[in-house]
């Protein structure tokens, strides 16, 4: 597979409009992100990927050609649903025993996959008395059974603990460098957002904004805030801190002893390193803070009204 995409969806839960003319493109050897708030219509697009339910307009698109969900293209899928359940009284080896036997994985991908989630010493244990985070970890596992050529996640951070999270990015990485396709949706905007390539945010059924959490964040035009250590003996120090107050273009201004912490428009940046460039030797270090994405989302989300 070179390329999926998703062309002008529209989909009805009888009176709920759940997804209205969405597409987009799904990265190869990149990871998709769905965001956007309770009922945007995140696990809809799932829905659709799965073949759980049918667009009313617009279609799956592989390789350039409409296709259809058959069981050719759900054999290339791995899934981890939003709430993971299995049977209580099997073990960890036995839940995946199951589902290799129903994908026809070789017995021996078990242990690798085992090991992969960090469950081999469980392995023997009933799922009863696995924790939240080893449940969402065997359900991680049964995802990544078949090896799969694309990836889909629902919440896959849901109650992972650091270790849980460490199996889940090195997950993440592999299917990247193996240039497959991976789908997630998350409310976790700030865990994710050094690992996603692209954002699909989504409100209402309807797709607010697309990019990569750069984009994203240019879109917004959110201010930033650079902060200056000064160098207090330095006589210059003083001067630079002057000229940033007369400046005219800052929102806002702490400076509290050696510490100068300015927040201004993104596009404001070069005139105010002009300012620091004529006073140089007053500033020993700078540091540049973007908007996180919790708060471009804020932003993207108010502006779609
Ligand atoms: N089976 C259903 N019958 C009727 N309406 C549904 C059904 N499933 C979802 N909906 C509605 O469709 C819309 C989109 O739901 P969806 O579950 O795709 O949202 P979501 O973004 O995944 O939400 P969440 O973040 O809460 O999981 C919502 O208005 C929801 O109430």
């Amino acid at each position: 597979m070179e390329t999926i995409e998703l062309d002008h969806l529209t989909v009805d839960y009888r009176a709920v409009r759940a997804l209205d003319d969405v597409g987009f493109p799904i990265e190869k050897g990149g990871i998709t992100m769905l965001a956007g708030p309770n009922g945007a219509g995140k696990s809809t697009v799932i829905r659709v990927l799965l073949g759980l339910v049918r667009p009313a307009r617009g279609r799956l698109v592989v390789d350039g050609k409409p296709a259809g969900v058959t069981n050719a293209w759900k054999e290339r899928l791995g899934y981890l649903p939003e709430a993971v359940a299995f049977a209580e009284n099997l073990s960890g080896r036995q839940v995946l025993a199951f589902f290799a036997r129903a994908r026809g994985v070789p017995k021996q991908r078990i242990e690798v996959v085992l090991d992969r989630i960090g469950l081999s010493e469980a392995a023997t244990r009933k799922v009863r008395g696995y924790s939240r985070g080893m449940r969402q970890r065997l359900g991680l596992g049964i995802a990544i059974l078949a090896d799969p050529e694309f990836l889909i996640l629902d919440e896959p951070t849901g109650g992972l603990d650091q270790e849980g999270l460490t199996v889940l990015w090195d997950i993440l990485r592999e299917w990247r460098e193996k240039d497959r396709f991976v789908l997630l949706s998350s409310h976790d905007l700030t865990l994710m957002e050094q690992r996603v390539s692209r954002i699909c945010l989504l409100k209402q059924g309807q797709l607010c904004a697309l990019g990569t959490p750069e984009e994203l964040r240019f879109m917004t035009r959110l201010p930033i805030r650079v902060k200056f250590q000064l160098d207090a003996a330095s006589e210059e120090a003083p001067i630079f801190v002057d000229d940033v107050h007369n400046w005219g273009q800052v929102i806002c201004l702490d400076h509290r002893d050696n510490h100068l912490s300015v927040e201004i428009e993104p596009d404001d940046l070069l005139s105010l390193m002009d300012i620091r460039n004529r006073n140089a030797a007053a500033v020993k270090r700078i540091r540049v803070e973007e908007p996180g994405l919790d708060l471009v989302y804020d932003s993207l989300l108010k502006k779609a009204g």
